[in-house]
């Protein structure tokens, strides 16, 4: 199979440049519209597809991204790897605004989204131990390490729901107590839904401020994170150019199974499945289905 990249951009991450053959085209999706059309072209001549996840202006919340569509329409094309990148704020002195964490670990506490492709007439149990691709996340950090950005091998990502920032305790909560690196809003439900979708998924995650717990910095002032967005925007865009050259064309089999997640997540027996929930896994499911 032909590795085919596939970008998922935050805030601030709109659109990617220099890719050969840039068109933006409409991906049809059984799980409704995605955020936005996606840039197809290729890069060093890898396929590469890009969706910007609140859709071009930033229009869709944290909570209204359409995550299930996003990432159905990514397995539609045909991408087999997706970097998620994205905003974040810091729980660590050491993890500073304008430092990247290649993320490996997340806890969920998002409450208002969709967050599985399966359901009645259809279960299915993926395992989300290992959330993120390490040979994928391995090359996101090998691509930043050359582009000269100050990054983490590996964090915890905090989940919350948004769209309001999270208060002191909260934010207190999440780094004194349960020990998290960072925290965002959206790679969550979007790492499971790769992973239910056989996409080996890896997370760079752009520290743009120190949350709240910070006893020299305020509260969190979405202009302050946008001036750092902006220094990360280009990081960012750097990073991703560099990839093509670290993923070999033509992908053998991920060693850690994230394009078999499904081998044996399936409970429903088949004579008891939804037909038309099976219709809509097509993409996601089809090869197990
Ligand atoms: C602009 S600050 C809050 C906003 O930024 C992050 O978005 P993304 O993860 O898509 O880069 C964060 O999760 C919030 O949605
Ligand atoms: N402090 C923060 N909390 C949640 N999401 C963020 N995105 C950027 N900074 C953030």
């Amino acid at each position: 199979m032909q590795t085919k990249i596939g970008i998922i951009g935050g805030s601030g991450l709109y659109d990617i440049v220099g890719l050969s053959d840039a068109t933006w085209i409409t991906i049809d999706s059984t799980w409704g519209q995605p955020s936005d059309q996606v840039l197809t072209g290729t890069l060093d001549g890898v396929p590469l597809v890009f969706l910007p996840r609140h859709g071009r202006g930033h229009v869709h919340t944290p909570t209204t991204v359409p995550y299930r569509a996003n990432i159905d329409a990514l397995k539609r094309i045909g991408v087999t790897d997706v970097i998620s990148v994205s905003a974040c704020g810091s729980f660590r002195e050491d993890m500073a605004p304008g430092d990247f964490v290649i993320v490996d670990q997340f806890i969920d506490r998002t409450f208002a989204r969709n967050k599985s492709f399966f359901g009645t007439g259809c279960v299915a149990h993926v395992s989300v131990a290992h959330p993120t691709c390490p040979r994928l996340s391995a090359a996101c950090l090998t691509a930043a390490k050359d582009a000269g950005i100050n990054v983490h091998d590996g964090g915890t990502y905090l989940a919350m729901e948004g769209p309001q920032f999270s208060s002191q305790a909260e934010s207190r909560l999440y780094r004194d107590v349960w020990h998290c690196d960072v925290i965002g809003m959206t790679n969550m439900p979007e790492a499971k839904l790769a992973r239910e979708a056989e996409l080996c998924y890896a997370s760079v995650a752009m520290i743009t401020d120190y949350d709240s717990w910070h006893p020299d910095h305020g509260a969190v002032d979405v202009s302050d994170v946008i001036k750092t967005l902006q220094g990360n925007g280009s990081k960012a865009r750097d990073l991703v150019t560099r990839l093509p050259t670290l993923l070999d064309r033509m992908r053998a089999p991920c060693p850690h199974g994230c394009d078999r997640a499904l081998e044996h997540a399936i409970m429903t027996a088949p004579d008891k499945r939804d037909a038309a929930l099976v219709a809509k896994l097509d993409a996601v499911a089809g090869r197990v289905l």
